[in-house]
């Protein structure tokens, strides 16, 4: 797989944070596992505004937890359909992230883009979707980290990476990207 630094797909992001990571990664073990998934359209991205769960508040793309017998990409499906009434069709792998909490938790995020889906966009009880154009994406208010990697995974790359965040605020972090992207 050819690897490249974040540095050469997003030039404003940092690949490595100056600091030195809190954990020992190789012995990481998720709490649980969750997913992202981005639907595209030429110039645009479907984003939430989360309305429960982990990152109540923030916008987002639609998500969350694998529950037990599920792929991440099963998931992709169901949370979508779940959170906004569309159903995505052959969501597509770029990459998982690592998190890891402060408090302990940790989550590991499968991230998965969409380019066709059925159904109709609807607001739910967990989310508030809208259609964003790609050029003003809100990253003040997501999420910290997402402004380090979603750029990267709009251009079509795969993305790995682990970061720890105290709250919301993101201490540590170690990205990579590919631009083949795996199936998962
Ligand atoms: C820390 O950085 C994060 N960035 C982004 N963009 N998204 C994140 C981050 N940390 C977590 N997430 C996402 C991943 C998932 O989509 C959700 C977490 O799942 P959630 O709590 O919404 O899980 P559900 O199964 O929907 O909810 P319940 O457990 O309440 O049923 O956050």
């Amino acid at each position: 797989m050819k690897r490249a630094s974040l540095e050469t797909s997003f030039p404003r992001s940092l690949a490595k944070s100056a600091t030195s990571s809190p954990l020992d990664w190789s012995s990481y073990r998720p709490d649980d596992t969750a997913v992202l998934c981005f639907l595209r359209k030429p110039g645009w991205l479907l984003l939430i505004r989360k309305k429960r769960g982990l990152g109540a508040g923030k916008i987002n793309g639609p998500g969350g937890k694998t529950e037990p017998g599920e792929t991440p990409r099963d998931t992709a499906i169901r949370e979508t359909r779940e959170e906004v009434g569309l159903i995505p069709s052959e969501p597509r792998h770029q990459g998982a992230l690592r998190f890891a909490f402060a408090d302990g938790y940790r989550l590991e995020v499968h991230i998965f883009t969409a380019t066709s889906w059925e159904g109709s966009l609807c607001e739910t009880d967990e989310a508030l979707p809208f259609w964003c154009p790609q050029e003003e994406i809100p990253y003040t208010e997501m999420w910290e980290d997402d402004i380090l990697w979603l750029p990267a995974v709009l251009e079509g790359k795969s993305v790995e990476g682990e970061m720890f965040l105290r709250g919301d605020s993101l201490e540590f972090w170690d990205l990579r990207c590919s631009d083949d992207h795996q199936v998962g």
